[in-house]
């Protein structure tokens, strides 16, 4: 169903679930930032990576979207390398969002265009999504003008106008009023339940609670715990996670 609403050029690109890492370092200077033995994003839902300041967690998001290479080990998005062939099919959303200096409907069809849709569909399209989110009011104004909440919910507008197998989400709500964050949560949430997997960077662990339906928990480059979302709170069962979950663990 989800494939339909893909470009022509999308559905030519093979998938990119599961994604898997295996035996995965990152060193600098002789310190260990992320030593990850086996990880797999497959399926459905929303995993939701928590853990201290400099636990890895942007590392290994970086790592799984192939972004960046690991010293060692290796990313595999559906039993393949990474390739620039197949970034039509997921999506990212950063901490602050890049946009184009352009008008807010010309970002997300500036998205659309670039994963093949015609200039009369990514029009059509752009409108859709912009109408879909309630931003249809601002589809005009620049994207400069817009204020911090706005312009992540342009961000996430424009990557899931594509309608990604995978969005990546590296803390899109931080520093936000709690009605931008609720915006972004329903949007994610409801991409969610129409398939698309999300994989999201939080320090909030009230919006992981809301949002994910599994935790990873990282610390000191590594991932202690990866539980469903209740478990993980009710029954943490690691030291590392009970103190996480109470504000004990530090970097
Ligand atoms: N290019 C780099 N060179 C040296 N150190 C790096 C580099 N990239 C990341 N690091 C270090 O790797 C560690 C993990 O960084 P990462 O950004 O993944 O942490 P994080 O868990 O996302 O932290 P935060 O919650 O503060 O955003 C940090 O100590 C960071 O300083």
């Amino acid at each position: 169903m989800r494939e339909n609403l893909l470009s022509a050029v999308q559905r030519q690109a093979m998938p990119v679930l599961p994604v898997t890492g295996t035996g995965l370092r990152v060193s600098r200077k002789g310190r260990v930032l992320l030593d990850v033995d086996d990880i797999e994003i497959a399926g459905q839902g929303t995993t939701v990576i928590v853990g201290p300041n400099g636990a890895g967690k942007s590392l290994l998001l970086n790592l799984l979207a192939g972004l960046r290479q690991p010293d060692r080990g290796k990313v595999r998005w559906n039993g393949t390398p990474p390739s620039r062939s197949r970034y039509c099919r997921f999506g990212m959303v950063l901490q602050h969002a890049v946009l184009l200096r352009r008008s807010v409907r010309a970002n997300v069809e500036y998205a659309l265009r670039a994963v093949g849709h015609s200039r009369t569909e990514a029009r059509r399209r752009a409108e859709t999504s912009l109408d879909e989110a309630g931003m249809e009011r601002l589809a005009h104004a620049s994207a400069r003008v817009l204020s911090g909440g706005e312009r992540q919910r342009l961000a996430l507008v424009r990557a899931l106008a594509t309608h990604p197998d995978l969005l990546f989400l590296d803390e899109p709500t931080s520093s936000l009023d709690p009605a931008s964050v609720l915006a972004i949560e329903t949007m994610v949430q409801d991409a969610s339940v129409k398939g698309m997997r999300a994989v999201m960077v939080a320090h909030d662990l009230a919006q992981a609670k809301r949002v994910a339906d599994e935790i990873i928990l990282m610390h000191h480059g590594r991932i202690v715990e990866r539980a469903a979302t209740d478990n993980f709170f009710q029954r943490p069962q690691s030291e590392t996670a009970e103190a996480f979950i109470a504000g004990r663990l530090l970097i």
